[in-house]
C-alpha cells in the first residue's frame, strides 16, 4: 500500500509550525508581564507583545486548519485506498471463502474496521505528534524557566505511564470483542433483513427480535465495558495532570513571593503546564484509538491477505479461445473432510450434449461447479480441449463458460440491465432475443415498463421461474462455447421446463451442454446422460439406453411419467 508520505511531511511540517505559535504564546506573555513590570525600562510597552499574542494566536489558527486538512484529507486517501484492494482482494477469492464467511461481518469490515483505522492514521497521528512536539518543547522551555518547578510539575507523569501501561493491554481486549459484537450485530441484520419475509411466514417474529436484542444487548455490554475504562481512565489522566498544576501554583507561588522567581517566568511556566494537560489526557484516547485501529487492522489484513484457493496458473496455456471438447479423468472432490465426488470419469465431446441427474446431495451441483473451477481442482482431473483446467487463465475459462446456478443472482436494476449483464453493449434486439430464448419475452413485454422494469428491492420482485429465466437468458447473451444449466428450471412446471429446453435446443449448436435437472424429461434429449449417487456415476448412457438397462433412471422415469399423467389427468 502506498503511504501518502508527502502529506504526511507536509502535515508534520504544518504541525510544528502550529505548536511553534502556541509556544510562543506563553513566552510572549511573559514579556508582556515583565514590561508592565518595567513599564520605563522595557525595551517595548505590553501593548507591543499584547499584538504580537493576537499576531501569533491568528497565525496559529490558520495554520493549524492546514496541518489538520492535510493529514486528515491523507487519511482520507488511505482509507480509500484500502477500501479498494479490500473490495479488490474480496473479488479475487473464491466460494469457499465465502462459504465460510457471513456477509454481514464482511460488510462490518468494510464500514466499522475502516473508519477505526481512518480514525487512527488521521486523528491519531496528529494528536501523537502533536503530544510529541508539545510535550518534549514544552517540557525544554519549562527546564529553561526554572528546572527545580520542572522537577516538581512532572512528580504524577510515572504515575501516568504507570496507569497507561496497566490499562492499555485490557483496553486493547476490550475493543476488539467490541468490533466483534458490532460484526455479529451486523451480521443478524443482514441476515434478518434477507430473511423477513420468511421470519413472518413462520411467525416467529418474537423470537427474531429475542434473538436481535441479546446480540444487541452483547455489543452494548461490550461498548460499555470500554467505555467504562475510558471513562476512568480520562479524569484519572485528567486529574494528575491537574496534580502537577496544583503543585506548581504552591511551589512556584512560593518562589515568586520569595523572589526566586520572576512573576513573569511564573507566568509562562503555568502557560507551558497548561499546554500538557490537553496532551496527557488525549493520552488515553489516543492509546484507545491505536487499540482499535490495530485490532481492526488485523480484521482488514485478514481479508487483504486471504488467498484464494482457486488461483491463475503459473503459466497459462497459449490459446486464444476455448472449443468446449470436456474430459473428466477419475475426479475426486472434497468440501472438508467427507469425499463428495469418488473418481468421476467420462468425455463430453464439443458439441455434444451431457445430462446430470440424481438424489438430493448426491453431488450434482459439485460436479458442475468444478467444472467452471468455482473450486480447487487437483491436476490431472479435468481437460478442456485437452488442456489441465488449472493451466488455463481464469478469465479464459470464465469467458468460455456460461454458467447458471441453481439460485440465480439479479442485481437491483432493470431487467434489461440484468441480462445485459452477459454481454457488454448489448443491444435491445439482442437482449429481447436472449430472453424469448429462455420463455421469458413474453412475460417481460407484460410488465407496464417491459425490459426498463426494476427488479428486487427498488422494484418489483419477479417469481422464482422469472428469476430463474432472467438467469438463462443472461448466460445465453454471453455466447459462450460451454453452456452449463445447473437445474436452471426447478421453479416452473415440467411442461414449461420442456417447453423452454426445446426452445433453446436451438440455441445450442455446437455448444457443449451439461443439463443437471431433476426432471428426467428435460435430459432426454441428451446425447449422454449420468445418474450420480453418492458422488459416483452410478448408470449413464443414453436415454434409450438407460431405460433399456432397467435400472434406477429407469425406474426414476416411470416415476415421474406416472406422477406427470396424473398431474395432467
Ligand atoms: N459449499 C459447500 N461446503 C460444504 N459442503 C457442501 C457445499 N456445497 C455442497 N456441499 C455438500 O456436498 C454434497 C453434494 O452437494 P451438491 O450440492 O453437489 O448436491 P446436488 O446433487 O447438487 O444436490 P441438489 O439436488 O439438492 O442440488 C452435499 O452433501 C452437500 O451438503
Amino acid at each position: 500500500m502506498q503511504i501518502r508520505r508527502r502529506s504526511y511531511l507536509l502535515g508534520g511540517l504544518f504541525l510544528l509550525a502550529t505548536n511553534g505559535c502556541a509556544l510562543f504564546i506563553p513566552w510572549l506573555l511573559k514579556l508582556a508581564v515583565e514590561s508592565l513590570q518595567s513599564l520605563h525600562t522595557a525595551p517595548h510597552p505590553p501593548s507591543f507583545y499584547g499584538g504580537l499574542i493576537i499576531g501569533a494566536a491568528l497565525l496559529h489558527g490558520t495554520v493549524r486548519v492546514f496541518s489538520r486538512t492535510t493529514l486528515l484529507h491523507a487519511a482520507r486517501g488511505i482509507e480509500y485506498q484500502i477500501r479498494d484492494e479490500l473490495y479488490a482482494r474480496l473479488l479475487k477469492l473464491d466460494q469457499s471463502f465465502f462459504a465460510g464467511e457471513r456477509t454481514g461481518d464482511l460488510i462490518s469490515r468494510f464500514s466499522n474496521d475502516l473508519t477505526n483505522v481512518r480514525m487512527l492514521v488521521g486523528f491519531g497521528v496528529l494528536n501523537i505528534i502533536n503530544s510529541f512536539v508539545i510535550y518534549i518543547a514544552a517540557l525544554a522551555l519549562m527546564i529553561r524557566l526554572s528546572p527545580a518547578l520542572t522537577v516538581f510539575a512532572v512528580i504524577p507523569f510515572p504515575v501516568m505511564i504507570f496507569i497507561v501501561k496497566r490499562m492499555s493491554a485490557s483496553m486493547f481486549r476490550r475493543s476488539k470483542k467490541s468490533q466483534e459484537e458490532l460484526a455479529r450485530l451486523t451480521a443478524a441484520v443482514e441476515e434478518n433483513v434477507s430473511a423477513a419475509p420468511l421470519i413472518k411466514a413462520y411467525c416467529r417474529e418474537d423470537a427474531a427480535i429475542a434473538s436481535f436484542r441479546e446480540a444487541s444487548g452483547r455489543y452494548m455490554a461490550s461498548n460499555m465495558r470500554v467505555a467504562q475504562l475510558r471513562g476512568f481512565m480520562i479524569p484519572v489522566m485528567a486529574a494528575t495532570g491537574a496534580t502537577g498544576t496544583l503543585i506548581v501554583l504552591l511551589v512556584g507561588g512560593g518562589k515568586v513571593v520569595a523572589g526566586a522567581l520572576t512573576l513573569g517566568d511564573f507566568v509562562a511556566f503555568n502557560g507551558y503546564l497548561a499546554m500538557l494537560i490537553w496532551p496527557t489526557i488525549m493520552l488515553g484516547w489516543i492509546l484507545n484509538l491505536s487499540q482499535r485501529g490495530a485490532a481492526s487492522m488485523e480484521r482488514l489484513n485478514w481479508i487483504l491477505q486471504a488467498e484464494p484457493r482457486v488461483d491463475e496458473p503459473a503459466e497459462p496455456a497459449a490459446i486464444a479461445a476455448l472449443q468446449g471438447d470436456l474430459e473428466l479423468r477419475n475426479v475426486v472432490f472434497s468440501y472438508g473432510a467427507e469425499t463428495i465426488l469418488h473418481g468421476i470419469s467420462l468425455k463430453i465431446a464439443k458439441g455434444a450434449r451431457l445430462g446430470i441427474v440424481g438424489p438430493i446431495g448426491s453431488g450434482k451441483s459439485t460436479l458442475v461447479r468444478l467444472l467452471a473451477r468455482l473450486y480447487r481442482v487437483e491436476n490431472d482431473m479435468i481437460f478442456i480441449d485437452g488442456i489441465d483446467i488449472n493451466r488455463i487463465s481464469l478469465a479464459l475459462l470464465r469467458d468460455a463458460i456460461g454458467f447458471v446456478p441453481q439460485e440465480g443472482f439479479l442485481f437491483s436494476r432493470t431487467i434489461a440491465e440484468n441480462i445485459a449483464y452477459g454481454k457488454e453493449g448489448a443491444s435491445e434486439d439482442e437482449i429481447a432475443e436472449a430472453a424469448r430464448m429462455a420463455g421469458l419475452h413474453d412475460e417481460v413485454c407484460r410488465f407496464p415498463e417491459g425490459y426498463a422494469t426494476l427488479v428486487g428491492e427498488r422494484g418489483i420482485t419477479l417469481s422464482g421461474g422469472q428469476k430463474q429465466r432472467t438467469a438463462i437468458a443472461r448466460a445465453l447473451l454471453k455466447d459462450p462455447a460451454i453452456m452449463i444449466l445447473d437445474d436452471p428450471l426447478s421453479a416452473v412446471d415440467a411442461k414449461t421446463e420442456e417447453e423452454i429446453l426445446a426452445n433453446l435446443a436451438n440455441y445450442y449448436g455446437n455448444r457443449t451442454v451439461i443439463i443437471v435437472s431433476h426432471r428426467i424429461s428435460a435430459l432426454r434429449d441428451c446425447d449422454l446422460i449420468i445418474a450420480l449417487e453418492d458422488g459416483r456415476i452410478a448408470e449413464q448412457g443414453s436415454h434409450a439406453q438407460l431405460l433399456e438397462l432397467g435400472g434406477k433412471y429407469a425406474a426414476l422415469y416411470r416415476e415421474q411419467q406416472l406422477r406427470r399423467e396424473i398431474e395432467d389427468y
